[in-house]
């Protein structure tokens, strides 16, 4: 049987939502989800990417949606897993009580969730979370945390429940979701003792679906149902943003604040032009490619891949050629294609998938734009922001440079117009770049804003033209002709601007003409050390963003700077 029929039975906005299951690996994660779900358990343990489940219940009349969102538990998608905080309804955190580590990993966790919250604006009240502290069934003399220490935790910090679980013996595993459910004011059916469970095409869920009563006269017709959607879909990052922030409107009408900041500015283009539908149909129409935003593009649709199956249209484009393995990833967020929070958690999560794509060997990073490559950091991110939103919007741009940078995929950058700051950082991190001949220019202007391109800018500048021209680049802010990046080596070509894709596709025959090992491992060798010294100070990294970017003085450059671009315009 197909899950449209579990979907056909819609549930409200205001019944659905979204549990997610984190926690280091090997803690038993999947093993409670499959506990929950289909009582079973599997002793083989298999790394989980990211996992999606639907179950949808019938309770007292009225139809409730569970997504179950069950992350992986080692960090090479940093992205997914800050999109997981922040479309989070209500969230298990689960340690091993044999492993203090994975404890403290759910501590480190707690925070992140609540950070994110905050970074959104919108949603700052702490969310319902549970601990589990799994595999109780281990022996005394293996247990490394200890029942008390983690009560005595819990029962200092807000909206939070603790059990100890074994999803080997089914412990605790009832009690632990009907905790959950009841802290997040769930309904308590919601928990595997207090439904039954049916399967989709069953007799009592058709009928509870259509809302009559498959129980002979007289016997009563509520008895609560669950169903596990049997090939529930992982929404694309566009419906995850767009549920974010119809809950976060939800939130917000409900504190009677009067403004609604947006989560997610991604939907905007299409606002304008079809106000008079509903954001689920318009959705949907943008996935089928009828929608065109306002500027009158057609928008891209994303190839399916294998985790995620909605195609995604919006600041980064995907177009991948499976019969060539190459992808182009093309930015689209006009005028200038500022990078922002929302740009920077999407191209990392493009790349993060591409990067698992097996038939995906190579990618083009382009722009959607024309006249623009990239205008560098949005400025706005950085004038009169607060230290959370900073501290946000730089891990962003940490995550996606370090998915750029450290990626196994060749990757090219085709610069068809002006490439300063942030936009040349990106083109830097490719393998190769082919840029437009003409009034473009490219460079890491940042001392000009009155700001310090930080280290790994620095870095991945002298790996490219050495030590001397990037001491003079640096100091002067100096934006390049594409001639004179040529001369310095700041890009490897230069062609008349409507040659730069072709010029591309040509350079990349003889690349993917090398096995992909030997060149991955060349290449990894060679970019570890830059990578390295980024990865082991991200945390230090973030808060000397936020602390200098938000300096009084550094707020009156900036400031100065975004009235001088103004000016000129006028
Ligand atoms: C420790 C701190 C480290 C921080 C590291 C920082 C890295 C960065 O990336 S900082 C950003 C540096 N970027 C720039 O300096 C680029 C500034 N922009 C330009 O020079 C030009 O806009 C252009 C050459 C990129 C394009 O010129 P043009 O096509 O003529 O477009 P306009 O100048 O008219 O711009 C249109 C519109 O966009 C606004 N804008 C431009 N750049 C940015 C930006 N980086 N962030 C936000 N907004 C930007 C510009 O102000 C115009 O706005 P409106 O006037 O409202 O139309």
């Amino acid at each position: 049987m197909s899950s449209h029929l579990v979907d056909e039975c819609a549930a409200p906005p205001k019944n659905c939502f979204r549990l997610v299951v984190l926690g280091t690996a090997r803690v038993g994660k999947t093993a409670i989800v499959s506990r929950f779900l289909f009582n079973q358990y599997d002793d083989q343990y298999t790394p989980t990417i990211e996992d999606f489940h639907r179950k949808m219940y019938r309770i007292r009349g009225e139809v409730y949606r569970l997504d179950i969102l069950d992350t992986s538990g080692v960090h090479p998608f940093p992205a997914m897993r800050r999109l997981s905080f922040l479309t989070g309804d209500l969230f298990i955190l689960v340690y091993s009580v044999d492993n203090y580590e994975s404890y403290m990993e759910v501590m480190r966790l707690r925070e992140q969730i609540l950070e994110s919250k905050a970074s959104c604006k919108t949603r700052t009240a702490a969310p319902p979370m549970i601990i589990a502290g799994n595999k109780a069934d281990r022996p005394e003399s293996e247990r490394e945390v200890l029942y008390d220490e983690v009560a005595k935790w819990v029962s200092t910090v807000k909206k939070c429940a603790f059990l100890e679980t074994s999803a080997k013996k089914n412990g605790n595993i009832n009690e632990l979701f009907q905790t959950l459910f009841e802290l997040a004011k769930l309904p308590p059916e919601m928990s595997p003792s207090l439904h039954r469970r049916v399967s989709i095409g069953d007799q009592a869920w058709e009928a509870a679906k259509k809302g009559i009563s498959f129980y002979p006269r007289g016997k009563q017709d509520d008895n609560p149902l669950g169903v596990v959607s049997p090939h529930a879909r992982r929404p694309s990052l566009r419906s995850d943003l767009i549920e974010a922030e119809a809950k976060a409107e939800q939130e917000q009408r409900r504190a009677e604040k009067p403004s609604i900041p947006k989560i997610s500015s991604a939907l905007s283009p299409y606002r304008s032009q079809y106000r008079s539908c509903t954001w689920m149909s318009l959705l949907r129409q943008a996935f089928q490619g009828l929608v065109r935003p306002a500027g009158g593009q057609v928008c891209r649709l994303q190839v399916q891949h294998r985790c995620y199956n909605a195609p995604a249209a919006g600041h980064v484009q995907v177009d991948m050629n499976s019969d060539t393995g190459v992808a182009t990833v093309r930015l689209n967020r006009p005028p200038v294609n500022s990078l922002n929070l929302d740009v920077l958690t999407e191209l990392s999560i493009a790349l993060e998938k591409l990067e698992t794509d097996r038939s995906c060997r190579a990618m083009v990073l382009a722009s959607a734009v024309p006249g623009i490559f990239s205008a560098g950091l949005d400025i706005m991110e950085m004038y009169k922001s607060t230290p959370e939103r900073c501290v946000a919007f730089w891990r962003a741009l940490q995550d996606a440079w370090l998915n750029l940078y450290g990626s196994r995929l060749i990757t090219m950058a085709a610069i068809e117009g002006h490439s300063p700051a942030g936009g040349c950082l990106l083109a830097m991190s490719c393998d190769y770049r082919v840029m437009a001949d003409g009034k473009f220019q490219i460079g890491l202007n940042e001392t000009r804003l009155g700001i310090v391109a930080p280290f790994w800018f620095t870095d991945v500048m002298l790996c490219t033209i050495g030590h001397r021209e990037t001491e003079k680049a640096l100091q002067l802010g100096a934006m390049y002709s594409a001639q004179q990046a040529l001369s310095i080596g700041l890009v490897d070509k230069v062609v008349p601007a409507d040659q730069v894709m072709s010029t591309v596709q040509t350079e990349l025959k003889s690349w993917l003409q090398i096995p992909d090992a030997a060149r991955v491992i060349t290449k990894t060798s060679m970019r570890k050390q830059v990578l390295d010294r980024l990865s082991s100070q991200k945390e230090k990294d973030a808060q000397f963003f936020a602390d200098f970017i938000l300096r009084e003085s550094v707020q009156k450059s900036l400031g100065a700077y975004i009235a001088s671009l103004q000016k000129r315009k006028s």
